[in-house]
């Protein structure tokens, strides 16, 4: 049987092109806090407003294996637990929201790695490819939770890309340096270095040597114009780009590879305050002589698992550029 409806033609109709069709009126980045979360940064140092994190479950308590697992000493799944959960509170404390990523099933144990599942940018995420195999899949967790929160997912890595989020950080609104080493390629970069294009950002890539994981161990934001690196293993690159950009670089006092990592591993709560890992007595006293507030919370169980507060958080949203 024919309806009326199906015999008219459509021609004219607004759904055609028609004089009643709206046009979107917005571009992408208008719609940021209007149809997607306003979740965004441009910078690594302006005030947090919230974080993702996934609190270790059941999957520590298992016999791991140490180098199959990536994790440097058997640690205490209890322990581990409390630490974690402090570190979440330490974050509320401060007023940020701390979102979970509450992945189905088992997780796997360095889930709670969440500063290595995706980056963001000024107009949405870009999703990690974690390059070792024991890894893959824990960005799949953190896509759908970051869908869920309303955050646009600008780039999924495809091919054979290998990125972890910890080795992207923001110089200033325009630009991104990555490390290219160990767990970041040339065919993630390349990706990258399109998607940020297409945003209006530029992408400087960087080697880093041998032996070291991340490019987040080897620069931290203080503040608009302060940054620590790491000495004689940051790129020459790194500093320079750095200080054309008005920036002040600070040098922390080198102690022994485990204590410089875990001094490195803060996540900045603002300008000029840092949650930083406790015990560190001396890098502690160094940042307050900058005029740094340093909250310290303890990570000493975590961090046989090869990272600490600044790997464990992933971070979703901080106050961008007026
Ligand atoms: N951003 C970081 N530093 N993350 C630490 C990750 C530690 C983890 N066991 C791994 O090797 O992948």
């Amino acid at each position: 049987m024919t309806t009326e409806a199906h015999t008219k033609s459509s021609f004219g109709t607004a759904a055609y092109g028609g004089a009643g069709w709206v046009p979107r009126q917005m571009s992408h980045a208008q719609e940021l806090g209007k149809l997607w979360a306003s979740y965004r940064i441009d910078s690594e140092w302006r005030t947090l407003r919230a974080v993702i994190v996934h609190s270790p479950g059941p999957e520590l308590d298992d016999d791991l294996d140490l180098e199959k697992s990536l994790m440097l000493e058997p640690l205490d799944g209890g322990k581990a637990r409390e630490e974690h959960a402090a570190m979440c509170e330490a974050y509320r404390s401060a007023g940020i929201d701390v979102h979970h990523v509450r992945p189905e099933g088992r997780a796997t144990p360095n889930q709670m790695f969440c500063a290595d599942l995706f980056v963001m940018t000024p107009q949405g995420a870009i999703i990690a490819r974690p390059a070792g195999q024991v890894r893959a899949g824990e960005e799949r967790m953190m896509a759908r939770r970051l869908a869920d929160l309303g955050v646009p997912i600008l780039k999924t890595l495809t091919g054979t890309a290998t990125f972890e989020g910890a080795d992207l950080m923001w110089l200033d609104e325009h630009t991104a340096m990555i490390g290219r080493g160990h767990r970041t390629n040339q065919e993630a970069i390349d990706q990258i270095t399109t998607v940020l294009a297409e945003i209006g950002c530029e992408t400087i890539p960087v080697d880093m040597p041998f032996g070291t994981m991340h490019f987040m161990g080897m620069l931290r934001t203080l503040d608009r114009n302060l940054a620590v690196c790491w000495p004689r293993r940051t790129p020459l690159a790194t500093v320079r780009a750095l200080q054309d950009r008005g920036y002040n670089v600070i040098f922390p006092p080198y102690e022994d590879d485990s204590a410089s990592y875990r001094a490195m591993n803060f996540v900045t709560l603002g300008p000029r305050k840092i949650l930083m890992v406790a015990g560190l007595a001396k890098y502690q006293d160094f940042l307050e002589e900058h005029q740094i507030e340093c909250v310290p919370v303890v990570t000493d169980e975590l961090s046989k698992a090869a990272g600490s507060v600044g790997c464990l958080t992933g971070v979703l949203a901080r106050d961008v550029a007026p």
